[in-house]
């Protein structure tokens, strides 16, 4: 049984290094690239899915649908949820990052954004950001959030991982999920059982499919990111130029890669 992760291609935020979070920032031009060129190294290695899921964010949307449209399976059921949103970034979404490590300290913003349980300052509910008149948060159970850190960002994430997702992936179902750095770090984190500091130095790329192979107790037993001609060795993940410093960092910021 086997499910692929995709992070979404480079964002207009990722590209500006802004906090993004909630803010449905969409695809830049690399990012869409990005995206056809993860649905081409999916069908240069002969996948096709059954069913796919995003978030309810454009990027990640658009990222699933450049993948479909290579594969040429844009007709298969695909659901959108709240639920594999981003980690919402409280009220530091929109600010720039490097900006944010010069007002507050580089230690203080690695906390913000690695860190298991450091939340951001919230988000007032009258500031333009707050997502909680947006129509597609109208069905949400519970309060749109105003910050999370990564433990909010896995208890929701896991609801519907167990509810939607878990179900087809035991029926043999091939499945693709295409999400976001922190929704897809949480859900690693619980899939594979990994230790606080083994979180903190786990980056996920933009747009390089991560595929999660599964044992007959639904318990991973493999995990690898593909390129052009398979299984990419152990860290040999494309290295790509990123303006945001946490997905360039050095190889002692690749704890994730370091366990296959
Ligand atoms: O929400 C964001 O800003 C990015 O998608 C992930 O950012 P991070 O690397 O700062 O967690």
């Amino acid at each position: 049984m086997k499910i692929v992760f995709v992070r979404h291609g480079q964002s207009e935020y990722n590209l500006e290094n802004r906090f993004t979070g909630w803010t449905d920032s969409d695809l830049s031009e690399q990012g869409l690239k990005e995206a056809r060129q993860a649905g081409r190294v999916l069908r240069a290695n002969g996948y096709a899915f059954d069913a796919a899921f995003s978030s309810v964010l454009t990027r990640a949307i658009r990222t699933m649908g450049l993948i479909l449209d290579e594969l040429d399976q844009l007709w298969i059921p695909v659901s959108k949820s709240w639920r594999l949103n981003e980690r919402h970034y409280g009220a530091l979404q929109g600010l720039n990052k490097a900006e944010t490590a010069d007002r507050y300290g580089a230690d203080q913003v690695l906390l913000w954004r690695r860190s298991v349980s450091e939340r951001p300052p919230a988000l007032e509910r009258d500031d333009e950001r707050y997502a909680g008149d947006d129509p597609r948060y109208g069905n949400i159970d519970g309060e749109v959030p105003l910050t999370e850190n990564l433990d909010d960002t896995a208890d929701r994430v896991l609801v519907y991982w167990n509810k939607r997702i878990l179900p087809e992936l035991s029926a043999g179902r091939k499945l693709l999920l295409c999400a976001h750095g922190n929704t897809l770090r949480a859900l690693i984190r619980y899939l594979d059982d990994l230790p606080e500091d083994g979180v903190v130095n786990l980056n996920i790329p933009t747009a390089i499919p991560l595929v999660y192979e599964f044992g007959d107790d639904m318990k991973p037993v493999k995990h690898y990111y593909l390129g052009e001609d398979g299984p990419l060795p152990p860290g040999e993940i494309p290295r790509k130029i990123s303006p945001d410093p946490a997905q360039d960092m050095p190889a002692k910021g690749e704890g994730h890669h370091e366990r296959f």
